[in-house]
């Protein structure tokens, strides 16, 4: 599915948070969206996301404008992985992951096979499965961001939006929920604060700058010593390991 943004504005009061943010999302491209902190990136994937509305401009997915989807229809096709989502205490593993099939069901309807398998898939991939039954309040802050991401996978979504996924993950989930999200078959928008494993894992990228795009293009084309320095205020060095077609970052300490 395409996610197209038209000049996106949004603000709140009279302060303006993002300022007339275009951008393309092709079926199946994994975008990068970097910046520092309060550059916008959340603010940007709500609106995306239908969470917020724009002041002015519009979000088209797969051709429709999302201001006149409903939220349950909107919510069958696109997934939100949230910064520290809130989540009810009193849960089990599988239960958070449940939830992620409810736009699927109709009120009548029981619990199917079909949503029994996307529960059990969803927490096989983020490697979860054996926690299935354990207590939420018990988890670690990593397998907590793991099972919302499974929450997300159960809703078989077929565009997802993902605020800063690898928080609190280690190395090895890190690597291998960002390869998973990059290989399944849909359109994904990640904001990552990690530009190193932004250049391993996206297609492209967009660098935001107090709530201005500042840049958009292949990780090589953005990923530049004149960015890095600009816009995120550190000397790096950007060099290409043999081999390797995307940039690796050296930050230099002062
Ligand atoms: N509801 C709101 N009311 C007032 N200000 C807001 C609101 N939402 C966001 N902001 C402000 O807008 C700016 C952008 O916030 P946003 O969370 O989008 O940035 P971010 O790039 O995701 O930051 P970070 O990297 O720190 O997570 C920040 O200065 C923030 O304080």
């Amino acid at each position: 599915m395409t996610i197209l943004a038209e000049n996106l504005t949004w603000g709140v009061k009279r302060r303006t948070i993002l300022s007339d943010v275009s951008l393309r999302v092709a079926p199946g491209e994994t975008l990068g969206l970097i910046g520092p902190n309060g550059s916008g990136k959340s603010s940007l994937l709500r609106l995306l996301a239908g969470l917020r509305r724009p002041i002015s401009g519009r979000v088209r997915i797969n051709g429709q404008d999302i201001a006149h989807v409903s939220r349950k229809a909107l919510s069958r096709q696109v997934a939100f992985v949230q910064q520290s989502a809130a989540t009810d205490t009193n849960v089990t593993v599988s239960d958070v992951v449940r939830l992620g099939r409810t736009p699927h069901r109709s009120a009548l309807a029981g619990w199917s096979e079909t949503d029994e398998a996307a529960v059990t898939q969803a927490l096989e991939r983020v490697e979860m499965a054996a926690h299935r039954k354990q207590a939420w309040q018990t988890l670690s802050g990593g397998e907590r961001q793991r099972v919302h991401i499974a929450r997300a996978l159960a809703q078989t979504p077929q565009v997802m939006f993902l605020d800063e996924p690898t928080n609190h993950l280690d190395i090895h989930h890190q690597i291998e929920i960002l390869g998973m999200v990059r290989d399944l078959d849909l359109t994904s928008v990640i904001a990552l604060h990690d530009l190193n494993l932004a250049a391993m894992f996206c297609d492209r990228i967009v660098v935001l700058e107090r709530g201005v795009m500042r840049a958009c293009g292949t990780p090589d084309a953005v990923l530049t010593r004149e960015i890095l320095r600009d816009v995120f205020r550190v000397t790096a060095h950007v060099c290409r390991l043999q081999d390797a077609s995307r940039p690796h970052i050296r930050f230099s300490a002062k």
